[in-house]
């Protein structure tokens, strides 16, 4: 049986095949960038950034939000000192959308990340054209060439890539690639086990003080912030444990260490 992230980036193709009859690239091309806040600068900002996502399902986890307003949800994070946003696109496992990152970009200040499996050069152009700040590239679905063509187009298009590794053999080629902003995924995306020391062991390995470290995945309390704060981590991707809260906003203060709850 394929992995699951083959499966998703192969359902990808095929979702991106019949948009791009809708709408064939060069379509596309021609339609005006919206201007939007550097995803790079707001995750360097601080001392450790909060990047938080607008999921409403996931294959791990199924549905994880039933009742979901992805513009409600950004705000709500927004207001609560999120630097940034990211929204999933992936209809088929996450039950994502287009229109729901669209809408994100229009309504908060803070920028917003495209968070797919990229695996062809249009969704770049797609990301662009909807207002994204920036947009996700997974290693392990792209070969070194077609990720240094991934990270200059979207350079070009005045995005800033988020290029996520899960080993080190892919750190190292993410940053041979001209990576500035790196995520290292302490989940495997195919199995699902999460591994929260990944992130911090991966964290020693790079030297270069203009990359902007994120981690990502599996993070509930504020001990483990802690933990991410003492590794020297920029930046850390929340996902579920934000959308599950009720109140957005006190759980977001509460793992910012803001207030001690819970
Ligand atoms: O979350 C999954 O089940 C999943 C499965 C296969 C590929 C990707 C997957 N998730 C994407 C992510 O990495 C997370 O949405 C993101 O890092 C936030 O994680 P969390 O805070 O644990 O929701």
């Amino acid at each position: 049986m394929a992995d699951l992230l083959q499966t998703i980036a192969q359902s990808t193709r095929e979702r991106i095949a019949r948009e791009k009859e809708r709408v064939p690239l060069e379509q596309l091309k021609a339609r005006p960038i919206p201007a939007h806040p550097s995803l790079y600068e707001a995750l360097k900002a601080e001392p450790l950034a909060f990047l938080c996502e607008v999921k409403k399902a996931s294959p791990s986890k199924g549905v994880i939000a039933p009742v979901f307003d992805p513009v409600r949800i950004a705000k709500a994070y927004e207001e609560a000192g999120a630097s940034a946003i990211s929204c999933l696109t992936e209809p088929a496992y996450f039950q994502g959308s287009d229109a729901a990152l669209e809408a994100i970009c229009q309504a908060v200040d803070v920028p917003v990340l495209r968070k797919d499996f990229v695996v062809d050069e249009y969704m770049i152009v797609q990301a662009a054209v909807m207002g994204a700040a920036g947009v996700l590239l997974i290693v392990e679905l792209l070969t070194p060439d077609e990720l240094r063509r991934a990270i200059a187009l979207a350079n070009q298009l005045g995005m800033d890539p988020l290029v996520e590794v899960r080993t080190e053999a892919q750190l190292h080629m993410a940053l041979q690639c001209g990576a500035r902003l790196l995520g290292v995924n302490n989940r495997d995306l195919r199995d699902f086990h999460v591994d929260l020391s990944r992130a911090p062991r991966l964290r020693t390995l790079v030297k270069n003080e203009d990359i902007v470290f994120v981690a990502e995945s599996g993070y509930r309390t504020r001990e483990q912030i802690e933990m991410l704060e003492k590794a020297g981590v920029d930046a850390v991707l929340i996902g579920e444990t934000l959308m599950r809260a009720p109140d957005k906003r006190a759980m977001l203060t509460a793992l910012k260490g803001e207030t001690r709850c819970g």
